[in-house]
């Protein structure tokens, strides 16, 4: 069906009556979507692993033998787990919480303001729904969200009022975080810091906004917030007001994220996994709504420059000895390619894996 007007579920969620969802937000077989892995642990402690946690401070003003260590960590944790936290990354955390603010309080805003937003087109420059942006979906997910391009050019709403200035200071601040990361994951590659900046044009590098808003949810059971999915840049940097819902698939299970409040946390995307050859992994993930409070997240991608062909990166391949394992596209036409699909489930990144036999 297509999703272009639908009330927003902040809507639905907001009938002080609702008791049982509309059956177009049911998965008659919610395992079946997900894919049935058990979740390991609580996230707190107990049999799960603990994500790995990246202090930046070490990696932009340590000690040589601290860089050297943190950038060890870095590869490690881009290669087994595919996402990790940040602390200590000098984004003021009354930013951080004004950015959700104002994201809640676009999602307040009457239907009518929001409607001028309803984008068809993957780079309209702000578009903004419910469920996914994909314009044919069979069930729809327990989500609303809100894309903004802010680079290379920025683009913004214009209410609520003041939303425009602090998405303008947010989006650089998560930009330099993200380029001190790709500088040091460049490094943990054996490569020069600014090989990926360089070889991915970063400085007209897509990046974008994408907030998300789960209400509370009468049968939180059937409902999903988001399906199982990679992110298709390089990083995604992320942000959430205190309420969980994150998993993400670590080693055949999912693994609750509980985020601690205040740290930033990162995936991996499809095309870094693409330049290192698979070496690290884009990480699926997929989000779960509960009943009782809503989750707001921060989603910023940060991608190659939209006329990058992304391919595997010659200095990995050893100058030919080793076989490439992805075929290059251009990161725009990977763009394209998302958009359509239905995002139940997939990573488009099968697309580009080379199957030996053809090699
Ligand atoms: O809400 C979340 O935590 C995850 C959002 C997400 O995966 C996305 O926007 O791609
Ligand atoms: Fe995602």
């Amino acid at each position: 069906m297509a999703t272009l007007n639908l009330p927003p579920v902040i809507t639905v969620a907001g009938n002080p009556n609702l008791t049982h969802i509309p059956p177009i937000y049911a998965f008659r077989n919610l395992s079946a979507t997900t894919t049935d892995q058990k979740v390991s642990g609580n996230g707190a402690g107990e049999d799960q692993e603990p994500i790995p946690i990246i202090d930046l401070s070490l990696l932009t003003s340590g000690t040589p033998d601290q860089r050297t260590a943190v950038v060890l960590d870095l590869g490690n944790t881009c290669q087994e787990w595919g996402c990790f936290m940040v602390i200590n990354h000098g984004i003021d955390e009354g930013l951080m919480n004004k950015m959700i603010d104002s994201c809640s309080e676009f999602f307040n805003l009457e239907q009518e303001e929001k409607r001028q937003y309803k984008g068809k087109h993957t780079l309209d420059p702000i578009s903004c729904g419910t469920s996914v942006d994909a314009s044919v979906t069979e069930v729809l997910f327990w989500r609303d969200y809100l894309r903004v391009l802010v680079h290379p050019e920025f683009h913004s709403p214009t209410k609520p009022s003041g939303f425009s200035e602090v998405l303008a200071e947010f989006t650089k601040a998560v930009r330099r975080v993200a380029r001190d990361l790709l500088g040091g994951i460049s490094e943990s590659l054996g490569l020069d810091s600014s090989y990926i900046e360089r070889a991915m044009n970063l400085d007209l590098s897509l990046q974008l906004l994408g907030a998300n808003l789960y209400p509370p949810c009468p049968q939180p059971e059937l409902a999903m917030g988001l399906p199982p999915h990679t992110d298709h840049g390089l990083l995604t940097v992320l942000v959430h007001n205190g309420v969980n819902g994150l998993q993400l698939q670590h080693k055949g299970m999912w693994v609750n994220t509980n985020i601690i409040p205040g740290v930033l946390f990162v995936h991996v995307g499809d095309h870094l996994e693409v330049l290192t050859n698979g070496k690290y992994k884009s990480v699926v993930h997929r989000v779960q709504v509960n009943n009782k409070s809503t989750r707001i997240s921060i989603a910023m991608p940060h991608g190659p420059s939209l006329d990058t062909v992304v391919s595997p990166a010659p200095e990995l391949l050893e100058n030919g000895c080793h076989r490439a394992n992805y075929t290059g596209m251009k990161y725009k036409d990977y763009l394209e390619i998302q958009h359509r699909s239905t995002l139940r489930g997939k990573t488009r990144l099968d697309l580009l894996k080379i199957k030996p036999e053809l090699s």
